[in-house]
């Protein structure tokens, strides 16, 4: 991704989204939206109780997708190179995410296992919560999702393997349509030596239980 160094703030990792998208609609187009949709449900958006739901409503909005102002591949750059020749599999376990179905806006719950094989460096940690986080505050399907934590951790760190499970519940066929509260979709997407060598895939798929 190209990112002008002036529409970044360089210690979050955030891009500068009106730059980016001079026809987004603005707060006003947003909360009207939410009254018009209060309205449709059959309710009265003037009355007292809803009066600031259009407002506090487009805020949660905001908070449940930030991941667009943020630059996954800026979140990796730095990296730690004195590892003393480390070249073994590095497992961050069991990353709680919240993200939204893309087809119906409704919250996917989850969990992420993401793992590298490193070649040279590694990054921090919580980096690769970070990365999770980015992808998730977005409108996603589980499998783009999944295949871009690995692509972007494959891409910017350039290691010898990667591997990324996630888990995840969402709730349009919990609470909505279908009604299966207890089914949960796993994906996975697994490149270079874990993709390639079924003892390092293996090694991977152990970690991950
Ligand atoms: N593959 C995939 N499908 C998803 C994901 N999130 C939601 N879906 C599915 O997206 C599909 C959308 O199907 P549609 O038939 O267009 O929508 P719908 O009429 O609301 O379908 P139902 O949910 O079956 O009531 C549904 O089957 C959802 O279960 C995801 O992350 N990955
Ligand atoms: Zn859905």
């Amino acid at each position: 991704m190209n990112v002008n160094p002036q529409m970044f703030d360089k210690a979050r990792c955030l891009k500068n989204i009106e730059a980016d998208r001079p026809d987004r609609p603005d707060r006003a187009d947003v909360e009207a939206a939410f009254r018009t949709i209060i309205r449709w449900t059959g309710d009265n958006p003037e009355r007292s109780g809803l009066i600031e739901t259009p407002a506090r409503a487009t805020r949660a909005l905001e908070e449940f997708f930030t991941g667009y102002a943020q630059d996954p591949a800026l979140i990796l750059r730095k990296t730690f190179d004195e590892i003393e020749g480390y070249d073994e599999m590095i497992v961050l376990r069991d990353i709680r995410f919240e993200s939204h179905c893309e087809h119906h806006m409704a919250p996917i719950l989850g969990r992420a296992w993401v793992g590298y094989v490193p070649s040279g460096r590694v990054v921090g940690i919580s980096k690769l919560a970070r990365v999770v986080e980015a992808y998730a505050k977005r409108l996603q399907i589980q499998e783009k999702m999944t295949a871009q934590i690995a692509n972007t951790i494959n891409d910017v760190l350039r290691p010898q393997g990667v591997g990324v499970i996630i888990k995840a519940a969402h709730q349009c066929m919990t609470t909505r349509g279908v009604h299966k509260p207890n089914a949960d979709l796993v994906t996975s997407r697994m490149l270079g030596c874990v993709r390639d060598n079924p003892l390092t895939r293996q090694e991977f798929m152990s970690l991950a239980v």
